[in-house]
């Protein structure tokens, strides 16, 4: 039987969501958490979603893992597909519920930045990690086990011989978080949704889960989503980076292009923020808070939603709308002005 030529095929995303939009329906109003997100994700390629707090990175990772229950919201537009390991497109706001629990945490895992909401205090890490195991690749109790103790090995936690038996609250936050990780790949995910999973930790342990997380991406040849509000992690992990600000995506590209040539003021803004930053002649820039705030989200501004905040709004802004334009390649930017800013 002739084999099936793959390597001539277009690199097809495991990941690929399309104009969505997730929508809060609250006593107060309409909030549009996710209003037009397109994003998509490679096998082996990381993915960075970043902007400040609000700007809906988690609900989107939500959205996705369809975590957001029978709450208020509701995706009202979009789609979300995924690409399993058989090769099979699924679209997954068209699965039942019983179908995506079985996607959830065996194709596709997610973790968090608080790891004591996600682990059982009244369990053993062991256990827990076994508990995956067990569930996603039918093992043995003591098969499990084994395997847990390689899994907690794997992502850096010394003599897991011992510390597979003891309860979560008796590891540090560092160790509570690579056991999540532990949980996270117990199934083997083709995609990782990892939601600020650093942002509780100290900075030495932090680069220390950043290199695990990238080291274990590498060799397993996962999708990683990456979520967070620092660009300094984005350059340390990221291939591609989304930049969201008040629920649109509105910088995208490959890292190196977009960090060495925002073409959105939203994005230099972010990366004044960065403190160690310097400039071309190696002089420090001074770190420069964003003015202003985040639009509320239950009345966004017409036109540009960063209009108010940018130093470079013209009557244009406020009036109209920007779609995504590309810059080069797969760089795209939702500002009009992109080609005359010196930024
Ligand atoms: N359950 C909910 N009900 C109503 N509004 C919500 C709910 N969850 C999130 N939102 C709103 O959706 C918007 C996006 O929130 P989201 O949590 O995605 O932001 P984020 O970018 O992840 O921010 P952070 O960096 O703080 O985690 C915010 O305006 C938030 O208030
Ligand atoms: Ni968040």
């Amino acid at each position: 039987m002739p084999q099936r030529d793959t390597s001539l095929a277009p690199a097809q995303h495991v990941l690929s969501v399309v104009d969505l939009k997730t929508h809060f329906f609250t006593d107060a109003g309409v909030i549009k958490a996710v209003n037009g997100v397109t994003l998509s994700v490679d096998e082996g390629e990381t993915l960075a979603i970043v902007g400040e707090s609000g700007s809906g990175k988690s609900v989107t990772g939500l959205t996705v893992m369809r975590l957001l229950g029978r709450t208020t919201a509701k995706v009202v537009g979009g789609s979300i597909h995924f690409r399993g390991r058989n090769e099979e497109n699924t679209d997954l706001l068209a699965l039942s519920e019983k179908a995506m629990s079985r996607i959830r945490g065996h194709d596709i895992a997610m973790i968090f930045q608080d790891p004591m909401s996600s682990l059982n205090p009244v369990f053993t890490v062991g256990d827990q990690v076994a508990e995956s195991l067990r569930v996603h690749k039918g093992l043995s109790k003591r098969g499990a086990r084994l395997q847990a103790i390689e899994l907690l090995r794997q992502v850096g936690i010394s003599e897991p011989e011992k510390r597979v038996d003891a309860y979560p609250h008796e590891l540090s936050g560092g160790m509570r978080q690579r056991v999540m990780i532990a949980v996270a790949l117990a199934c083997d995910p083709r995609l990782l949704i990892a939601d600020e999973p650093t942002t509780a930790l100290d900075v030495t342990i932090q680069a220390q889960i950043i290199d695990l997380l990238r080291k274990l991406q590498k060799e397993l040849r996962m999708a990683l989503i990456f979520v967070t509000h620092d660009l300094k992690l984005v350059k340390q992990i990221a291939d591609h980076v989304a930049v969201m600000y008040a629920s649109q995506v509105v910088e995208e590209g490959p890292v190196d292009q977009v960090l060495a040539n925002p073409r959105h003021p939203y994005t230099r803004a972010l990366l004044d923020c960065i403190p160690s930053r310097r400039d071309g002649d190696g002089n420090r820039r001074t770190l420069k808070p964003i003015p202003g705030t985040m639009p509320n989200p239950l009345s966004p501004p017409d036109g540009c939603r960063f209009h108010a905040r940018c130093a470079y709004a013209q009557p244009e802004c406020v009036a109209i709308e920007p779609e995504l334009q590309v810059v080069e390649g797969k760089h795209v930017t939702r500002c009009i002005r992109w080609q005359e800013l010196a930024l």
